[in-house]
């Protein structure tokens, strides 16, 4: 795709050539608009970090320039498109079909401007860019928003984060956009599964031991702290630590050391914890299986994971995404997806999140046999309605309008008058968000 710099940062390529009109609503809602000829040569041309998106303006067009635009298309599968159509073209002719099936969605002249700013709205438009986006984390909903706005002030803080969320969110990846981020990032980085590790050895692989500390510990081993001196050590499904791990984990939080096991010799180690959950860890402390104490040093800084369903935006993106992973390491006849499959990805609930994206991707892309892979190749053709999400567009801002709270509140520790001062509200709002959202302060703590 060729770059050019100096553009706006919100853009509709346009095939064709807008009414005054259209030019007029698109540009005072903020949009640049480049007019762009299918049959030249400069491509899409946008500037890298752009929100573009792809408008294939059929109502003048040839039959040839109708045809670059369906090869345009190909080019560029990664591009949301949008289709406008005279009301009597003949929208079964092959070529116009298929122009129709690839684009998100289509409008027939005159156009409903405020639809189009919807839709616009809806492909991601609305929202300001951020820096570019170099975590690794694909995904510009306003969860996943509010997730790396996070991100970014726990980054270079070298405190604990409990990150939470279903299984499959991406809690690691979130972890290593930590590290990432941070002044460690050049140091190593260690994801360690406690709920994988045999418990009797849990001791031994995180925190090493020495010749002879048990049978068959016939050498000196470095554990897994030891080995990510100056870096990061993630701890997966913390949860699932055995007491006597979870004793010297704590010791290491509070005093920055450790024995190898078969020793008494103190450690002294640099080292950042981020752990990780997807069961209810207060539960845990609550009956009694794990440290009360860890879990207060555990949960300094929070982050939580939305579930995939709460991204509605994020998840055709992410699908794209994963595609061109895909096709970059296999041959793959498929480019993009139909636009029944983007519909069912958007509704589909998602219970293995983004995990179970990936893995049905990368199948469809095996079984699929034209340029789109289908609902049908996603298995997502008839999906029963309790596989369906039901977070409606409403439902997901409720959902990160209570949790751009939640999240405030605990950074600033409790204190109604500087979360008020950090969401821009006044400390009444604060309040009467509590109440909306059932927010028990006393139970946040
Ligand atoms: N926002 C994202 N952008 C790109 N890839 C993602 C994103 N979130 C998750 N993934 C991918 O999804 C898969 C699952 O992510 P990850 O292992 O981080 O989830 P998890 O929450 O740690 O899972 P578990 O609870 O099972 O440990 C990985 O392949 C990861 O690369």
């Amino acid at each position: 795709m060729a770059v050019t710099n100096g553009e706006a940062r919100r853009c509709i390529v346009w095939f064709g050539r807008p009414t005054g009109d259209e030019y007029e609503s698109l540009t005072q809602a903020g949009w640049y608009i480049r007019i762009a000829d299918a049959n030249g040569q400069g491509g899409v041309g946008t500037r890298s970090g752009s929100i573009v998106v792809a408008l294939a303006d059929l109502r003048h067009a040839d039959v040839r320039s109708i045809a670059s635009m369906e090869r345009m298309m190909g080019d560029y599968p990664g591009l949301p498109w949008l289709a406008l159509i005279s009301s009597d073209m003949p929208t079964q002719e092959p070529l116009i079909s298929r122009i129709l099936q690839t684009s998100q969605d289509f409008f027939t002249a005159p156009v409903d401007l405020d639809r189009l700013l919807e839709t616009l709205v809806h492909m991601g438009g609305d929202l300001p860019v951020d820096e570019p986006n170099d975590s690794g984390i694909t995904g510009r909903s306003q969860a996943m928003r509010i997730v790396m706005a996070s991100i970014r002030k726990y980054a270079p803080v070298d405190l604990p984060v409990l990150i939470t969320g279903e299984t499959g969110t991406g809690k690691e990846v979130a972890a290593r956009a930590l590290h990432g981020m941070s002044t460690r990032a050049d140091r190593p980085f260690a994801a360690i599964n406690c709920g994988a590790l045999p418990p009797n050895l849990v001791q031994s692989e995180l925190f090493g031991h020495e010749r002879g500390a048990f049978t068959g510990a016939n050498a000196r081993r470095i554990g897994h702290f030891e080995t990510a001196a100056g870096g990061t050590v993630f701890l997966d499904e913390v949860g699932d630590l055995p007491t006597d791990a979870q004793t010297s984990l704590l010791r290491f939080l509070q005093e920055g050391t450790l024995e190898r096991v078969g020793s008494s010799q103190s450690i002294k180690l640099d080292v950042r914890v981020l752990a990780a959950t997807h069961v209810d860890l207060e539960k845990a402390v609550e009956q009694g299986r794990f440290r009360e104490d860890l879990y207060y040093r555990l949960n300094v800084l929070r982050l939580r994971m939305p579930a995939l369903r709460e991204r509605e935006d994020d998840v055709v993106m992410l699908a794209q995404t994963f595609l061109d992973a895909f096709r970059e390491q296999h041959h793959c006849q498929a480019r993009a997806f139909s636009n029944a499959a983007r519909q069912a990805m958007r509704h589909f609930a998602w219970p293995g999140n983004v995990r179970e994206l990936l893995n049905r991707v990368q199948r469809a892309a095996v079984v699929a046999e034209g340029d789109l892979i289908t609902a049908e190749d996603l298995d997502l053709a008839d999906i029963p309605a309790a596989q369906l999400a039901h977070a409606s567009l409403g439902s997901t801002r409720v959902a990160a309008e209570r949790d751009a709270v939640i999240n405030t509140l605990r950074e600033c520790r409790f204190n109604i008058s500087e979360c008020a001062r950090r969401l821009k509200v006044s400390r009444v709002t604060i309040y009467r968000l509590c109440k909306k959202h059932r927010l028990a302060l006393e139970e946040l703590r």
